[in-house]
């Protein structure tokens, strides 16, 4: 895991280093500007590289990275939006202002500046000071960056892009990002992510004593090691509700992702139809028929009595049955570590049941969490961060957002899983993630851990099924089949 830095805590984080640890910020921008050097000297040695500047700090750490890079044997033109810049950016900025190196940029010369050859563009345009959406002469810049064939190595953040959300329309479209002390939500989040190229997060300056921070990116999970002397029981007994006539397959992906993960003990609680199918097909866990419906689970909460189980998984392939409430209700309801999706969450969303017990894990993608939570789609994929976190603190439970960036919120901290392959994007990678987060309830795992710690080893074994099978083949068996691989 590592702490990420909202633009609000990265300029906190600044103030911090500047006012209390007493570093001039032109130290912070002389950093800033080293690491951006270093990123360049590793692939490309001396050559022309264009750098464009804005009119804040961003611009700084450009101008600072122009004089390295030239006292180090490269050709360097700066492109500037603007020559009145904060104090750090005009003092790099003067190194090179009785120099012909300097392009003041607008409409009359953006043309030839960007008709240079250059092996390299930095874009040191807009950083974490973006406050409106880039358009006129800006947008021009951007679109001019994006155009030349040269390699663009982004300055904390691809210009364009918000730092917080991901959002920007018209953004550069970097290789290589160089962000500084902390990455960005919006490195992460899309479709800022698919601007950032390579992300590069240098430390500029000392983190003892800095503000907290509350937002995590899940880039690594592993489970211990299993002790020699345990039995079946130390990994504890899973409860899955799951299935319905046409949808056996969702309950067996559940399970095997359940047993993939490691689970002591799995029994699928599900209808007579189903219960035969699983005999016939999953010899590791045993299936058990209930409520008198033989098609669907039309049952009441007593049935919890007697699973003595460790944690519960509900949702997968259960089907639209009113019938299947009373039972989901209890589930939801209980204390015990439990996970929804699917259509469990469907059901309860329909029926307006939004009480849940302690230890609730709920797994909806962003359409389900659009019923669940009553907030429109445009606002839930505008700020999947904020509305995950308001709905996880007003009904205190973990919320995984599903999406090519999960977002995991208890409504204090978050963190974003971007493992994961586009390939995932399939019938059956939420039944193998429902199975996975239940098993890992099981063994113990508090809530918020159990459901990063299942988005981020299905998203693994997602990418390695992409990278034996390819983008289209890979199926959810495959997820299962690679787990912890
Ligand atoms: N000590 C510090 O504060 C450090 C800051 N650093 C750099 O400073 C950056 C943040 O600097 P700033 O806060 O000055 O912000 P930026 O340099 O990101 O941009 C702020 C400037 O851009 C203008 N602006 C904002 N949105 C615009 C738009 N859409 N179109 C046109 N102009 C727009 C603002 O009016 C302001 O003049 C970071 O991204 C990082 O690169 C680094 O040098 C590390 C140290
Ligand atoms: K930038």
């Amino acid at each position: 895991m590592q702490f990420l830095a909202t633009p609000a805590q990265a300029a906190q984080i600044d103030r911090y280093m500047i006012e209390t640890l007493e570093i001039p910020g032109l130290l912070l921008m002389e950093q800033a500007a080293t690491a951006i050097f270093h990123e360049i000297a590793a692939l490309f040695p001396p050559c022309r590289v264009l750098l464009v500047a804005g009119s804040g700090n961003n611009g700084g750490d450009a101008w600072a990275a122009a004089r390295i890079l030239l006292t180090h044997g490269y050709d360097v033109a700066i492109g500037a939006a603007s020559l009145t810049l904060p104090p750090d950016a005009d003092a790099n900025m003067r190194y090179f202002s009785h120099t012909s190196r300097i392009t003041l940029l607008t409409p009359d010369t953006l043309d030839s500046f960007f008709s240079r050859d250059a092996a390299v563009i930095v874009d040191g345009l807009l950083g974490t000071g973006l406050s409106r959406p880039a358009s006129g002469l800006y947008g021009e810049i951007i679109r001019r960056i994006n155009a030349h064939p040269a390699k663009v190595v982004s300055v904390d953040i691809p210009s364009g892009i918000s730092g917080e959300t991901g959002a920007g329309q018209t953004a550069v479209t970097a290789d290589i990002t160089v962000t500084f002390q902390y990455a960005k939500p919006g490195h992460l989040l899309f479709p800022g992510r698919s601007h950032t190229g390579r992300l590069v997060v240098a430390k500029i300056g000392p983190e003892a004593g800095r503000p907290p921070l509350h937002l995590q990116w899940a880039d690594t999970f592993s489970l211990p090691p299993r002790a020699a002397d345990t039995n079946k029981g130390t990994y504890g007994r899973l409860a899955i509700f799951a299935g319905s006539r046409g949808m056996a397959g969702a309950a067996a992906l559940a399970a095997r992702g359940a047993l993939a993960a490691g689970a002591g003990l799995t029994t699928v609680y599900t209808c007579e139809y189903v219960q035969d199918v699983l005999q016939h097909t999953l010899s590791s866990v045993t299936a058990q028929a209930i409520g008198g419906n033989p098609a669907y689970i039309a049952a009441e909460g007593s049935v919890l009595e007697n699973c003595q189980a460790r944690a519960y998984a509900a949702g997968p392939g259960l089907g639209q049955h009113a019938e299947t409430l009373p039972l989901l209700r209890s589930i939801a309801q209980s204390s015990l570590p439990k996970v929804l999706d699917a259509d469990g969450l469907n059901l309860l969303a329909a029926d307006g049941s939004l009480s849940f017990g302690a230890n609730t894990v709920l797994t909806p993608h962003p359409k389900e969490f659009s019923r669940l939570s009553g907030c429109s789609m445009e606002d839930i994929l505008s700020s999947p961060l904020d509305t995950a976190g308001a709905f996880a603190k007003q009904h205190g439970v973990v919320l995984l957002l599903k999406g090519a960036t999960t977002i995991v919120s208890d409504g204090a901290k978050a963190c974003l899983v971007t493992a994961g392959a586009p390939s995932m994007a399939k019938g059956g990678s939420g039944d193998v993630l429902t199975g996975v987060i239940g098993a890992l309830l099981a063994q113990g795992l508090s809530p918020f851990m159990a459901a990063y710690g299942g988005a981020y080893l299905c998203g693994k074994a997602g990418e390695t099924a992409a990278a034996r099978k390819g983008d289209y083949a890979p199926t959810a068996e495959d997820t299962v089949y690679f787990l912890g691989r």
